[in-house]
């Protein structure tokens, strides 16, 4: 770590852990003073690598940006010059060993998350990893067997809704247990159009992965099979409607709609025993003129969840200058891989896909 004047933070604003279902990472407030300044390697210079690297540099204290890697240099450059004394590769091995490099935030594209967690496990790196983990199941035991095998915690998945203020009171309410047990959740994913190059499969496996993590986290339970249903015929594709049953007997409905062309909606409804709770119908405005009223709708994830992404690297930045990790795990990101990968299947035969998962390992509680 480099040795800027001492820092101490405020403590971390959460009001709900960020752990995995079973877990709940140690207390900001038990912790060692904080005197270091984090230098993070960002790889991937693309939309999120971009969004990252400017709240690294400007919002969260504590933390700076020491390199940014990608494949294209040249973008690779012009990130890195809005920050200065900041190095640029393209390769993203040689980030990792740059000089001033103490933690690493991966955002490039899933497919090759696994070889990036792999160089930055070696060198015993904190890694906060953009959602998915890894694209599919036998890439993430990959990973957390290497994990494993350090023995410790070292990365942290970038599934950032765990951090969102309007989830995180929901599931201290869902704790709480005032409205019973929970029975259904029902999920909406509404994006405005997807990324050029978006396949159908990626509606479950970059859409739908949110809400497999964000059901596993708010219930505490793991996903056992899915279904996937499309409505109509004859090349209608979306909205689709993805079903998940639980370990805990609890059933979820997921509307995903990538290409709605109206704005970002994330809403979900918990169905308990005594009551329902609801989240997600927040409108930035509603304006009244002339005999109307009207609200405007967010066209997308970094308007609506600006202030989770902050709180994420924030709390991930805090902890790496602990030298720990926390928040959402390799685990989670295993079971979310597992959920997904069966959720493909089900999305191309139409069947009801069970969810093979092998024992949760010591490390992940
Ligand atoms: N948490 C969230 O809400 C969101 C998460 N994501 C995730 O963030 C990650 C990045 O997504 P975007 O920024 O939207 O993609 P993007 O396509 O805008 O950027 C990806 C960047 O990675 C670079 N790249 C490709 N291969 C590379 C390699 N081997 N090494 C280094 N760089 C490489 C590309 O040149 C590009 O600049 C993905 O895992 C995606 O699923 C994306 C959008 C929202
Ligand atoms: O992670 C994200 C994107 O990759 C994905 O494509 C979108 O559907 C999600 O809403 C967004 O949060």
């Amino acid at each position: 770590m480099t040795d800027q004047a001492p820092l101490v933070l405020p403590a971390a604003t959460a009001d709900t852990p960020a752990g995995s279902p079973a877990t709940t990472p140690a207390s900001p407030a038990a912790a060692a003073p904080l005197t270091d300044v984090l230098g993070v390697a960002v790889i991937g210079a693309g939309r999120m690598g971009a969004d990252h690297v400017r709240r690294l540099h400007r919002t969260i204290r504590g933390a700076r940006v020491a390199a940014v890697a990608d494949v294209d240099a040249e973008r690779a450059k012009r990130l890195a010059d809005t920050v200065p004394g900041c190095a640029a590769h393209s390769d993203p091995e040689a980030a990792l060993s740059s000089a001033g490099v103490d933690a690493v935030l991966i955002a490039s594209p899933g497919p090759v998350h696994e070889e990036q967690i792999l160089a930055a496990l070696e060198r015993g790196l904190p890694v906060l990893c953009e959602k998915p983990l890894t694209p599919d199941t036998a890439s993430a035991l990959r990973v957390l067997r290497a994990e494993s095998a350090l023995g410790r915690r070292r990365v942290q998945v970038g599934f950032m809704r765990r951090y969102d203020a309007e989830f995180r009171r929901l599931k201290r309410l869902l704790d709480e247990g005032e409205l019973g047990r929970p029975r259904l959740l029902h999920c909406r994913h509404r994006n405005v159009t997807p990324a050029p190059g978006f396949t159908e499969a990626m509606m479950i496996t970059d859409s739908v992965a949110h809400e497999v993590d964000t059901v596993r986290w708010l219930l505490r339970q793991e996903i056992t099979a899915v279904t996937v249903l499309r409505p109509g015929t004859g090349g209608v594709d979306e909205p689709q409607l993805v079903l998940f049953e639980t370990d805990g007997g609890a059933v979820v409905d997921v509307e995903i709609f990538v290409n709605c062309g109206f704005g970002y909606q994330v809403q979900c409804e918990a169905v308990c025993a005594t009551g329902s709770a609801r989240i997600g119908d927040g409108h930035a405005m509603v304006t009244h003129s002339a005999g109307r009223w009207g609200g405007e709708i967010v066209q997308d994830w970094s308007a609506r969840f600006e202030d989770a992404y902050d709180r994420e690297v924030r709390e991930w930045v805090e902890a790496a200058r602990r030298d720990e990790v926390t928040g959402p795990d390799v685990w989670d990101g295993y079971a979310a891989a597992a959920v997904c990968e069966a959720g493909v299947r089900a999305q191309a035969t139409g069947e009801r896909v069970p969810v093979p998962l092998i024992g949760r390992p010591e490390l992940y509680g």
